[in-house]
């Protein structure tokens, strides 16, 4: 990941880089407009949050139905920038085939959790529409969710629309991550915010808070267990 170097997190230790203005802002638009406009049963209502998984949600055996992700996932975002930046050279796919799309309206947010053994440990997120932080946690020695909830964050990352964040290795297996359900995102600068050097424009957090609007995350990943086409029966049986 040496062509990431300037993007690292220093505080995250070699588990997480930042790029804000990742696309433009038009290929912002573009992409609320394609995620606004996609046939209603598309979207998973969860309770915190609403959901997209393209190309279509995993067996229960983790496994991926083989399919190219929707052209408007792929450009400008995979061909050619995350493979300029060589991130994902290393995973068995040589690329993501597996794209969440989470959208946080204020208030919402999505409970401290690991992304798990279902996928490389590598995610790449662009953020779009508006700021948010996702807090760390340090996996706690007691059990696994012993204590979560009124756990202070270790880390905290704020994540500017457009920009990209990168987190893999340690921060991936050793930590949670979540976003808390708040209306208002408070405590931001240096102190606070661990990737603050790194902003786009840090001029405008410089009151410390800004009031949540929403949010829409797309997060990239390579699915480990790939089912091609010909072997569907076998996928469609299998795990169930
Ligand atoms: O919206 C985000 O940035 C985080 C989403 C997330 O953690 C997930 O979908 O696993
Ligand atoms: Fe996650």
């Amino acid at each position: 990941m040496s062509a990431l170097e300037a993007a690292r997190i220093a505080r995250l230790s070699d588990s997480a880089y930042y790029i804000p203005d990742f696309i433009t802002e038009d290929e912002e638009s573009k992409l609320l407009q394609k995620i606004n406009s996609v046939p209603p049963p598309r979207w998973t209502q969860l309770s915190h949050r609403r959901l997209q998984t393209w190309p279509s949600t995993l067996s229960k055996s983790n496994t991926l139905l083989s399919a190219p992700l929707p052209a408007w996932l792929q450009d400008p975002i995979i061909h050619p920038r995350l493979e300029a930046l060589g991130c994902f050279a290393d995973s068995p796919h040589q690329g993501p085939n597996h794209v969440l799309i989470n959208e946080y309206q204020p208030g919402q947010g999505i409970m401290p959790h690991e992304d798990g053994p279902a996928y490389y440990p590598l995610v790449v997120t662009v953020s779009i529409g508006a700021p948010i932080v996702l807090d760390i946690y340090e996996k706690s020695g007691g059990g696994e969710e012993s204590g979560c909830l009124d756990r202070t964050p270790r880390f905290r990352v704020l994540q500017e629309p457009r920009s990209l964040l990168i987190t893999t290795a340690g921060l991936y297996t050793q930590y949670l991550h979540g976003i808390e359900e708040r209306l208002r995102d408070e405590e931001l600068g240096r102190e606070g915010i661990c990737n603050w050097e790194l902003l786009g424009n840090a001029k405008v957090y410089s009151a410390g808070f800004y009031d949540r609007k929403t949010r829409i995350s797309l997060t990239y990943r390579d699915v480990l267990k790939v089912a091609k086409v010909g072997n569907s029966m076998r996928f469609l049986t299998a795990g169930r």
